[in-house]
């Protein structure tokens, strides 16, 4: 029998992504509420009462408000698969990044409520907790992450103003440094020492690239880039929406190379004579950064299986 889902917020962005990557398929079925409904509390709980996962595709004050009629439906309260930045650092949440670690696909699996990466977040973990794991960085290293993303994660009202041309070409952000990624990025990639974190936004509708600079020498045991690639290749061995690839020869990436994929690529840029290098991921923010993550972890949540 098909699993009923609900998507709290199927009209925005990440809603409608959702909704498009489920349509067609035959093992879930959509329950939708009536437009003029979407925020009436007591049909939004009917419905959830009687689906299996609700998705909430909602700003964060909703989601929250979302969670508590399912606190209020005690056992009649469906699994939750929380889009918003909610309750990604939230105790009773799994987050809903299966590549992380070994164990994490099946911790989602059986979670009641799953909360699904950040799109920067899933990049510059992707990036930073293979090596702390490995013990190639330590928790405390002093870290810059810096990150470009397409106008869409900005939500509707960031793309109205790009695609009405009212907004700059080009901007960095949050230079305030208190990007609400950070505290999901500090926990789940395991640094002790909060990183710096500079992203920026582009005249382009979706793509994202997240890189962080490194100095070999003030690395633990002194590796070689090699060593840090080698690392990545043990993590993502087997992963089925994260590659390690070659850095190109030319230096060169293209933040939109992945638009329409719902998969991550690692890349170690490096200068073996300076002993630098520069880590980097890239997605589509709309893919692996957003809905493509959140229907990878709706069907752990309903199937479970390897990942
Ligand atoms: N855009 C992105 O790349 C990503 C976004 N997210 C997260 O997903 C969530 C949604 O973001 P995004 O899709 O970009 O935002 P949008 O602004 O595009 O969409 C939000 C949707 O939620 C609806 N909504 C607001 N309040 C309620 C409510 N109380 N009940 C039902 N519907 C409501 C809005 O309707 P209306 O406009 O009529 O109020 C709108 O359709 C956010 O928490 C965001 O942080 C996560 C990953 C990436
Ligand atoms: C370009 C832009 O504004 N991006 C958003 C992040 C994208 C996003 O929505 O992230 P969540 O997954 O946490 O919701 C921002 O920096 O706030």
């Amino acid at each position: 029998m098909a699993a009923r889902i609900f998507i709290d917020g199927e009209a925005g962005t990440t809603g409608l992504e959702i909704r498009e990557r489920l349509a067609g398929r035959t093992d879930v079925e959509l329950v939708a509420i009536a437009p003029e409904q979407r925020k009436d509390r007591n049909a939004k709980k009917e419905i959830l009462s009687s689906v299996e996962v609700a998705i909430l595709c909602l700003p964060d004050d909703a989601a929250k408000e979302t969670v508590a009629l399912c606190d209020a439906l005690g056992e009649a309260a469906p699994r939750i698969l929380d889009a918003s930045t909610a309750h990604r650092v939230a105790p009773g949440w799994v987050y809903g990044f299966p590549e992380l670690c070994p164990g994490q696909p099946e911790a989602i699996s059986k979670a009641a409520r799953v909360a699904n990466v950040g799109c920067y977040a899933s990049s510059a973990i992707a990036l930073l907790r293979p090596l702390i794991d490995a013990g190639l960085l330590l928790a405390d290293h002093p870290l810059t992450i810096n990150a470009v993303s397409g106008y869409s994660g900005g939500g509707r009202q960031m793309i109205e103003a790009y695609e009405q041309g009212v907004a700059p070409a080009f901007e960095l952000y949050a230079l305030g440094l208190e990007h609400k990624h950070i505290p999901e990025i500090m926990a789940y990639a395991r640094l002790a020492q909060r990183p710096l974190f500079v992203p920026s936004v582009g005249n382009f509708r979706q793509g994202m690239l997240v890189s962080i600079p490194l100095l070999l020498e003030t690395l633990p045991g002194r590796p070689k880039a090699a060593d840090l690639h080698d690392a990545y290749a043990r993590h993502y061995l087997g992963a089925a929406h994260v590659r390690l690839c070659e850095a190109p020869q030319n230096g060169k990436l293209d933040a939109l190379a992945l638009n329409g994929s719902d998969d991550m690529e690692v890349y170690v840029f490096a200068n073996e004579n300076r002993r630098q290098a520069v880590l980097v991921a890239r997605q589509d923010n709309l893919g692996k950064g957003a809905s493509g993550a959140a229907v990878q972890n709706l069907d752990l949540m309903l199937n479970g299986g390897e990942f």
